[in-house]
């Protein structure tokens, strides 16, 4: 039960998916470099700071694949808590971290690390910190590749392992349909397979899809998106074949895996047509649940 009297911070935070995701072979630190177009979307999770006595950190989940998320001090948005007291020197701080979660977990949507953006922000203000900008960034980039892009939102060149932002203006609003799968997929072990299967590997993002964005235009964005993890996560998930070629078959502009999947995100050419394409892929087997999105949206926020 949420009490009024109890102070209280909500920040809402976005998912993503990668328009490309374009993958160099493993450097010697044990990551691949990317370079890769994040693209957040309107499908969010909600983190709730609230206080709590010195050195208590407690963490209660609700929603989306709860069942899968720990609720200790391997939760992203803990680590968060604790890196953001600590880095100010008062790793005593307490808070009770309450997170809503909607967007998939181990969906290849980057949720843990919206939440662990999300928790930075409401900590920050729970504890009435001076945190800026570049410290937030400094922090969540510590925290994981993915951190902080979902802090700024929008749509970003992301380099390096995806932390070095460069923000990108584009045009319009994409009407997105994700199809959920069946459990999970392990990152590393999406990166491990992209490994086994070998192949010419680049940084490169294609201009083709810089250049749709610029000017807006959905259906060369749909020819143009790339993923080179996706044959990755084919070979651990062969249905997910299916499920791109059912969406692409029933009216989607393109279809591609989300980052490590196993969740594939669809482009569609309104919202109407995004609400058939949804109707379509939730009678496959395979397909958990149907999601639909618009993008881009803004970043963590404080709501409410
Ligand atoms: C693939 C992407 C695309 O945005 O996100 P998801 O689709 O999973 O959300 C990211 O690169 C997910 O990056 P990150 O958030 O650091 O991955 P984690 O789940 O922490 O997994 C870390 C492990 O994955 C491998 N890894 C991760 C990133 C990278 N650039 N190269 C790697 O080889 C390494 O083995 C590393 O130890
Ligand atoms: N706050 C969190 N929300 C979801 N998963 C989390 C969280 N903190 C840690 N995890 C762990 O991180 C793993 C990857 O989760 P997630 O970020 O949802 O997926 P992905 O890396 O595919 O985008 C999960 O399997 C879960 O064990």
């Amino acid at each position: 039960m949420e009490t009024s009297h109890e102070q209280c911070y909500r920040v809402r935070v976005p998912a993503k998916v990668n328009l490309a995701l374009c993958v160099g072979g493993l450097a010697d630190d044990g990551y691949h470099p990317l370079g890769t177009v994040f693209h957040a979307i309107g499908l969010y999770d909600d983190v709730i700071a609230r206080p709590a006595p010195a050195g208590v950190t407690e963490i209660s989940v609700t929603g989306e694949g709860v069942e899968d998320v720990p609720t200790d001090e391997r939760n992203l948005a803990w680590k968060a808590a604790r890196l953001l007291a600590e880095t100010h020197g008062h790793g005593d701080l307490g808070v009770r971290l309450t997170i809503r979660k909607q967007v998939p977990v181990a969906g290849g949507m980057a949720g843990g690390s919206a939440d662990a953006a999300a928790a930075l922000l409401a900590c920050s203000m729970l504890w009435d910190l001076d945190t800026g900008p570049d410290e937030l960034h400094e922090l969540a980039a510590q925290l994981g590749s993915d951190v902080p892009f979902a802090l700024v939102g929008g749509n970003a060149i992301g380099r390096g392992r995806g932390d070095e932002l460069v923000p990108l203006l584009s045009r319009g609003t994409y009407h997105w349909v994700l199809a959920l799968a069946h459990g999970g997929l392990s990152t590393p072990a999406v990166y491990r397979r992209f490994d086994e299967l070998g192949g010419e590997h680049s940084t490169d993002i294609p201009d083709e899809v810089l250049n749709a964005l610029a000017v807006g235009d959905v259906r060369a964005l749909a020819d143009a998106m790339r993923n080179d993890l996706q044959p990755a996560a084919l070979d651990l998930r062969p249905e997910l074949a299916e499920t791109l070629e059912v969406g692409r078959s029933r009216g989607a502009l393109g279809g591609i895996v989300s980052g490590s999947g196993p969740s594939c995100a669809f482009l569609a050419a309104s919202e109407s047509d995004a609400m058939d394409l949804a109707s379509a892929l939730s009678r496959l087997p395979q397909v958990r649940a149907t999601r639909r999105a618009s993008g881009p949206v803004p970043g963590a926020k404080p709501i409410g």
